[in-house]
């Protein structure tokens, strides 16, 4: 899909794909997106197919965990103090919202698109946060913009009666500009964040620079027919073809896929240690090369030296 279904079917997702993908178990997804589609009707690009494909799918709750590395605590533009220990996990619905909603129109003159959740689709991403939450610090902290929004206060009242069924479980809010300003002023503050598919968006990728790079950032994508795992961050095109892109958000998802769709606890974990091991040893690619490298490699050889770990 994406790019090269365009060149070779004349559309971003064909069906085949879409078949292929529900008669599995998982997928593993790279990324998509470029200039060279950029300019095709809406309908045709890239995007577009993304979107169509996690909707048909079914995947309205995207994980996105940013955690911080501690070889790479150096690594961040933040102080090593404020990032030590961050681990969060970004919550982001995935099928609705203002990507999705209707009306939406373009005619040259005025445009619009419309931000929409009903009440099912919050309880539905609502309970997924609180229950992973359990699991972790026990602590949500729900992100909207309930001051403005009529859509955000449905979302903020949704949580907080839902929150009734997780007494355990501390929930607070947050409105998105603070919640921005506040990830990277004290990121520890957080545990679990759920928020709607925009604002997941723009906060996800600002996570990914407190723990270091957006090269980093994997993710989940699941629900209730199968699950897509793919690195948070785009095709990259400004470095594309230079061997220099990270591919640690792809490989982790591998892992994320090995372990929550796969049954394969032990090969996540030998993975996710291996990454470990090639980090404090010392290699990186270019784009956390400014700290604390012995190695710099290029894309395929971090691969080769991941392999080369989980073999040892
Ligand atoms: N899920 C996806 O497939 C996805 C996600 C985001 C953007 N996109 C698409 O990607 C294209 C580029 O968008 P963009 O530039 O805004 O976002 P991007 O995530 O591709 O790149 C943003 C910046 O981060 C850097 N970067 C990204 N991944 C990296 C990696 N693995 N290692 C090192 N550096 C990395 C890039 O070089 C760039 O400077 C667009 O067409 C966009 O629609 C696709
Ligand atoms: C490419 C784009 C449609 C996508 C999104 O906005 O969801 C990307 O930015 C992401 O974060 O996966
Ligand atoms: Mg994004």
């Amino acid at each position: 899909m994406g790019g090269i279904a365009i060149d070779t079917t004349g559309v971003p997702l064909p069906q085949e794909t879409v078949d292929g993908v529900l008669n599995s178990d998982a997928c593993l997804f790279g990324a998509i997106g470029g200039e060279k589609w950029d300019t095709l009707p809406r309908e045709l690009r890239p995007e577009t197919g993304l979107l169509k494909f996690r909707e048909e799918m079914g995947v309205y709750a995207n994980l996105r965990p940013a955690i911080i590395y501690d070889e790479l605590v150096n690594a961040s533009t933040l102080k090593p103090e404020v990032i030590t220990g961050v681990d969060i996990m970004i919550v982001r619905e995935l099928i609705g919202g203002i990507y999705f909603g209707k009306p939406r129109e373009n005619d040259g003159f005025k445009a619009f698109n419309t931000m929409v959740y009903t009440k099912p689709e919050i309880v539905r991403i609502g309970k997924t946060a609180f229950e992973l939450a359990m699991k972790r610090d026990k602590r949500v902290c729900s992100v909207d913009k309930a001051n403005v929004l009529e859509v955000s206060q449905l979302w903020r009242d949704t949580m907080n009666e839902l929150s009734k069924d997780y007494p355990e479980v501390t929930l607070s809010h947050m409105y998105v500009d603070n919640a921005a300003m506040q990830l990277v002023r004290n990121p520890k503050q957080f545990d679990v964040i759920v928020t709607g598919n925009i604002f997941g968006d723009i906060l996800s990728d600002t996570a990914s620079m407190v723990v270091g790079s957006i090269g980093l950032l994997p993710s989940a994508s699941t629900g209730d027919k199968t699950a897509i795992y793919e690195p948070i961050h785009g095709s990259a095109p400004d470095i594309a073809g230079m061997g220099i892109a990270n591919p640690l958000a792809t490989i982790v998802s591998a892992a994320m896929m090995l372990r929550y769709s796969l049954n394969e606890e032990k090969a996540a974990d030998l993975i996710e240690e291996s990454i470990k091991s090639v980090l404090k040893d010392g290699y990186r690619t270019k784009d956390l090369a400014a700290y604390d490298a012995k190695e710099v490699l290029n894309t395929s050889a971090m691969g080769d030296v991941i392999v080369k770990y989980i073999n040892k």
